[in-house]
């Protein structure tokens, strides 16, 4: 399968909120044509209408993918929508948080092919980052279907276990909303020592996306590009020796934090 496949076939997209959106806006950027996409959604965004996809019209009989991007807590009014669906070799892919591959093996049947996804926002610009499970009946060709669309809007890693997805939506899931919130957090100190607030919120924004680039681009891990910017007993020491306590510093907080959402997820999984 390649992405003139998915376009030819068709692309069904189950709910077009804030996940559903920033991977259709990553695909329709790389290229894959609007009329191929079918969106259903009974609250379709003014941007969405915008895009050009056919919105709740009638569906392929066949797709190549189903998508369904809706709240674990709406599945069950949204997937009899797409019990018609399948049997022609259609793969289905959820990014559903806290949703189990059995939960859809009940309602589509064990014998259709599924891949649980976690995707995160950054895929509106393609910068994403995707981890997938596939059920028995998922072949290689599907894996690497589900693989192909995704790694269109950033990059794909493949789980060994699906009781590794509740960690994964705990770190890369929900992460970007971790990392808006140090950006906001970070400005509003600025602000407090006594900077405008553009121009804090400017510093906070370039220094995050900067230090996110140098890290992945950075031959030396992000240990060592930490020791760079840190000038003994100078002003990174300082600021460190706050954020490195051992009590209420940032690796007990994001430790916590990490195992609140892992543990959410979980919570979800059971219903
Ligand atoms: N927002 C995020 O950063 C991420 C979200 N997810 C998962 O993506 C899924 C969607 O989350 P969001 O986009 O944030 O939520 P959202 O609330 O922004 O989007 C859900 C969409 O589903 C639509 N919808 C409601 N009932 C429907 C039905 N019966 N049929 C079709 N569509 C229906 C709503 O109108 C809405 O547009 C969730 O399962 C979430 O766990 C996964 C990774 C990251
Ligand atoms: O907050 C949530 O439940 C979803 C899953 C990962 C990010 N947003």
């Amino acid at each position: 399968m390649d992405m003139s496949d998915i376009a030819a076939r068709g692309l069904v997209l189950l709910g077009c909120g804030k996940m559903g959106s920033a991977m259709l806006a990553g695909w329709l950027e790389g290229g894959l044509p609007a009329s191929s996409v079918s969106v259903i959604d009974p609250y379709p965004s003014d941007w969405l209408q915008d895009t050009g996809v056919l919105i709740n019209q009638s569906l392929p009989a066949s797709p190549a993918i189903v998508l369904i991007a809706v709240k674990p807590q709406m599945m069950g009014a949204a997937l009899p929508n797409l019990q018609l669906l399948g049997g022609g070799g259609t793969l289905f892919i959820s990014v559903a948080a806290g949703t189990s591959i059995a939960t859809f093996e009940d309602i589509l049947g064990a014998g259709t092919p599924i891949v649980r996804a976690m995707p995160n926002t950054p895929a509106a610009i393609r910068r994403g980052i995707t981890a997938i499970i596939g059920n028995d009946t998922a072949s290689a060709i599907d894996l690497d279907g589900a693989e192909l669309l995704l790694s269109a809007v950033g990059q794909v890693v493949r789980l060994d276990s699906e009781t590794q997805m509740d960690a994964v939506t705990g770190v890369s899931g929900s992460g970007p909303a971790y990392v808006f919130h140090l950006i906001e957090t970070l400005a509003a100190a600025g602000e407090a020592q006594g900077l405008p607030a553009e121009l804090a919120m400017q510093l906070a924004k370039a220094t995050v996306a900067g230090a996110g680039a140098l890290a992945e681009a950075a031959e030396e891990n992000p240990s060592q590009l930490r020791v760079n910017v840190t000038s003994p007993n100078g002003t990174t020491q300082a600021a460190l020796e706050v954020l490195m306590d051992e009590g209420d510093g940032f690796p007990t907080l994001l430790n916590r934090a990490v195992g609140a959402a892992t543990n959410r997820s979980k919570e979800l999984s059971r219903g």
